[in-house]
C-alpha cells in the first residue's frame, strides 16, 4: 500500500456570486502516489499549484473533487480519532523559517509544543526529548532556551524541522524548506534531511523550484505547470533522460557552469544521462 495516494485531485478558489460562478482552477485532476521511504521532488513555476496541493496533502484545504487518501485512509472523509492519529504522521515544514514559529517562544517550547499536545511526558522526560531532538538536527541541548532571534535562519529551519520530526511522523511537507537560505546553508541542511530520512523511514514530499536541490534529496521527481501534474517519474534518473520541454529546461538550469558540463555529451562524445557534480 503506497503511504500517499493522491487520487484525480481538482482544486480552486473563488465563490460563487448571484449563481454566477467566478472560480479558478488550481489544481487540475491531479494523481500522484508516495511510497513508504520514498521522497517526491514536485517542481513547477511560481503560481503552477505545488503550495496548493501541499495544503490539500496536509489536511488543511478540501479539494473541490478527488480524494487524497493517506496510510490507506481517506483523509477528507476520516474520523475525529483518525485524524488525530493522522495529523501526528503528516508535518509540514515551510519556506519562511521565521514566521513559521513564534519569536516569545523558546527552542523548547517551539519544539516541544506537539509534544505537550499528543503524548503525556513528565516534565523530565520532556526536556531530555526536547534536547535529544536538538542533537538529532545538529544543534546542542543548551539551545533549548534560546529564543529565535538568537539562532540564524539556518539554525532556525533546524529548531523547525526537530519540531516536524518530534512525533516521528510519516511523511512530511518540505515547502521550499531550503529556498531561502544560502548556497552552503541549504546544502548542509539537505544533508540533515536526507540523514532524517534514512535514520528515521521518512517520506518527504519536497515542493521546489529548484532543480537541483530536488535532484540531490529526491527519489522520484514531479513537474506541475498550470495545475496540472505533466510530468511524474519514479526514477530520478530516468527523469533526467526524459524528453518533455518542462524537464528538459529544468535539466538545463541545473547544468553546472564549468564547460566540461555544458554539452550534452562528454569528451568521448557519449550522452550525459545525468549531471554528475
Ligand atoms: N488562498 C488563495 N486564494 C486565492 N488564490 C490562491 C490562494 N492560494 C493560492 N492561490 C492561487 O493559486 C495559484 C497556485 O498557487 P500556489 O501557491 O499553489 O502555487 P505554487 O506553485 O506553490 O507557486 P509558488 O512557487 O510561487 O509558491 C496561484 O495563481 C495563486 O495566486
Amino acid at each position: 500500500m503506497s503511504l500517499l495516494q493522491v487520487s484525480h485531485v481538482t482544486h480552486g478558489y473563488g465563490s460563487a456570486i448571484f449563481r454566477r460562478t467566478k472560480r479558478s482552477t488550481v489544481l487540475s485532476d491531479v494523481s500522484l502516489v508516495i511510497e513508504p521511504g520514498q521522497c517526491l521532488g514536485l517542481l513547477g513555476t511560481s503560481g503552477a499549484g505545488k503550495s496548493t496541493l501541499g495544503k490539500v496533502i496536509l489536511g488543511l484545504d478540501k479539494p473541490r473533487n478527488g480524494k487524497i487518501w493517506f496510510q490507506g485512509i481517506d483523509l477528507y472523509a476520516a474520523s475525529a480519532a483518525e485524524r488525530k492519529k493522522l495529523r501526528r504522521d503528516l508535518q509540514v515544514v515551510f519556506q519562511d523559517c521565521y514566521s513559521s514559529v513564534n519569536p516569545k517562544m523558546n527552542a523548547e517550547q517551539i519544539i516541544g509544543e506537539p509534544l505537550l499536545n499528543f503524548e503525556k511526558l513528565s516534565k523530565q522526560e520532556h526536556v531530555r526529548r526536547v534536547e535529544e531532538l536538538l542533537e538529532i538536527v545538529g544543534l546542542s541541548a543548551q539551545d533549548r532556551t534560546k529564543y529565535p532571534h538568537e539562532f540564524s535562519g539556518g539554525q532556525l529551519q533546524r529548531i523547525n524541522i526537530a519540531r516536524a520530526i518530534a512525533l516521528k511522523p510519516k511523511l512530511i511537507v518540505l515547502d521550499e524548506a531550503v529556498s531561502s537560505l544560502d548556497m552552503v546553508t541549504q546544502a548542509a541542511i539537505l544533508a540533515l534531511l536526507s540523514h532524517l530520512k534514512m535514520n528515521f523511514a521518512l517520506s518527504y514530499l519536497f515542493i521546489t523550484h529548484d532543480m537541483k536541490a530536488a535532484y540531490q534529496i529526491s527519489d522520484a521527481l514531479a513537474v506541475m505547470e498550470k495545475g496540472e501534474l505533466v510530468v511524474h517519474c519514479e526514477d530520478k534518473e530516468q527523469f533526467m533522460r526524459l524528453q518533455h520541454p518542462s524537464v528538459q529546461k529544468l535539466v538545463q538550469s541545473m547544468l553546472p557552469e564549468h564547460p566540461r558540463f555544458r554539452s550534452g555529451r562528454d569528451e568521448g562524445g557519449r550522452d550525459r544521462a545525468t549531471v554528475p557534480w
